[in-house]
């Protein structure tokens, strides 16, 4: 067993700015932009820990929020040629957080079973940190840091996790992936600060415990933004994942360590990430905004489902045109990017192509009876795109009331006078749906995914 140091890995957030609901079909495929904000997890060796009745134990610790410190308790047990790795939070304990974090818990279990299968050993004495950057939760971040970590990006949200409010960014699959190349990383002496991470082992592994957290196979379209960042993503076939079955159930080591490393011949993963198709020219910015608006939206991707399923024909009609909007979309970014300084015709191609998907997007609204852009969100984004600069924008992921994503001309005075313009935007639709406020996120597209990080600049929180 190597003798380790402390590791940190950072994963990026993501947008879907194309292909929402069609991604989770395998005929299609989905634009997502990687972004700046990113999650941390550093892992050390926890030497001054308390002893457990297993001997062995792992500290979480989220120290951004309040309460937010989760113990385990480890335990390992062989039989045959498989291995069974159990992970039990202590919750009888006050200084530990009584309430579960499925996310953590579940990437423990799946990350220590597959690195008990393949002989790594589990380190079980571990203390995990959690960082995330500001725009991942959009509550103030006015609370005063740990004194030793004044110097550091990161903030104190002064709230519960539970209580904080989330900007979307996809903060469960940035912090899942982090978490397994961070665990990875510390038991396996290849991955020092300089050589690469084993991107197929941790994606495969991360849509694994993703998955098992969120309870349902979804596109994995988040995951891959975060092992990979921006793509064109083409989705898995579910039963690759689905065949791995319960932890629980005896052979689950077995199964979880064939498919993470792909070794089911009738099952080989056919994820799809085209990171090369998807490129934002210099001349232009993601700029992301935070709606604050009283809506719900549950069930959106079982009515759109549904919907689909009842009326074949009009949706795939409907969808076949989206995606080649998606696929337009690329090109023309591409062709811009690739024309950088040289371009006169500036951006009018692409506003018409991001007008064209945005007006296909209603329809499915209309047809599906899902707000997928909703009117008030309509009145925003056309007023957005009647700003000077702004290209165009989109209702991202399933769309809803919570956010939407535009691209503009990167020259500050865009995002200057959006900002001013957007101070105090008020409407109201027809089905009573109002938006309070609007929020510029202070995120960029950023083309990289999961990487290692300098231990030294997490001094003050772990
Ligand atoms: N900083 C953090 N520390 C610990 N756990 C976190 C942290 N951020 C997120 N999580 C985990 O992720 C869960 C939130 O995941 P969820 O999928 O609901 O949100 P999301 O991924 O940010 O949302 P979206 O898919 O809309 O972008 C939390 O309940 C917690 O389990
Ligand atoms: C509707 C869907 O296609 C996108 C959801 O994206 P988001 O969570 O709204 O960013 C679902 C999925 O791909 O898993």
């Amino acid at each position: 067993m190597p003798p380790q140091e402390a590791v940190a890995v950072s994963a990026p957030g993501k947008v879907l700015f194309a292909g929402g609901f069609l991604v989770l079909d395998r005929r299609h495929t989905g634009l997502v932009f990687g972004l700046d904000a990113r999650i941390h997890v550093h892992v050390k060796p926890w030497l001054e820990g308390p002893t457990t009745s297993t001997g062995s134990a792992i500290l979480v610790q989220s120290p951004q929020f309040r309460d937010a410190s989760w113990f385990y308790e480890i335990t390992e047990t062989k039989a045959h040629d498989h291995v069974a790795v159990g992970v039990r939070q202590v919750q009888d304990q006050p200084e530990y957080t009584q309430n579960a974090n499925k996310f953590v818990e579940t990437t423990l279990l799946y990350t220590l079973t597959y690195l008990a299968h393949v002989s790594k050993g589990v380190r079980a004495s571990l203390k995990v940190t959690i960082l995330a950057d500001d725009d991942y939760y959009s509550q103030s971040t006015e609370s005063p840091k740990p004194a030793a970590a004044s110097q550091s990006n990161f903030s104190s949200f002064g709230v519960k996790l539970s209580d904080a409010h989330k900007t979307g960014l996809g903060s469960s699959a940035a912090l899942v992936t982090s978490l397994v190349s961070a665990l990875l990383a510390f038991h396996t002496t290849e991955f020092g600060t300089e050589s690469a991470l084993p991107h197929r082992t941790i994606h495969n592994l991360a849509q694994a415990a993703h998955c098992a957290a969120q309870g349902k196979v979804g596109s994995g379209f988040d995951v891959a933004a975060a092992v990979y960042g921006s793509s064109l993503y083409r989705r898995f076939t579910p039963t690759i994942l689905e065949a791995v079955g319960e932890p629980t159930t005896p052979g689950f080591s077995e199964r979880l360590h064939r498919c993470v490393d792909d070794l089911e011949l009738d099952r080989k993963w056919d994820v799809e990430v085209a990171s090369q198709a998807v490129q934002i020219p210099e001349s232009l910015l993601l700029v992301m905004c935070d709606v604050d608006c009283g809506s719900e939206t549950p069930g959106m991707v079982r009515k759109v489902l549904q919907w689909r399923k009842d009326k074949a024909e009009e949706a795939d009609l409907l969808w076949n045109a989206l995606q080649q909007g998606t696929n337009e979309l690329c090109q023309e970014l591409q062709r811009l990017a690739q024309s950088e300084g040289i371009e006169v015709d500036g951006f009018n191609g692409l506003a018409d192509i991001i007008l064209t998907i945005r007006s296909l997007v209603r329809e499915m609204s209309a047809k599906s009876r899902v707000p997928v852009e909703p009117a008030v969100i309509t009145e925003l984004l056309d007023f957005c795109t009647s700003l000077p600069g702004v290209v165009g924008g989109v209702a991202p992921g399933a769309g809803g009331y919570d956010a939407v994503a535009l691209l503009v001309k990167n020259d500050g005075d865009t995002v200057q006078v959006l900002r001013e313009r957007l101070d105090g935007w008020k409407s109201r639709d027809d089905t009573g749906a109002q938006i309070g406020h609007v929020k510029l996120l202070g995120v960029k597209q950023e083309k990289g995914g999961v990487r290692m990080e300098e231990t030294g600049r997490y001094a003050g929180w772990v």
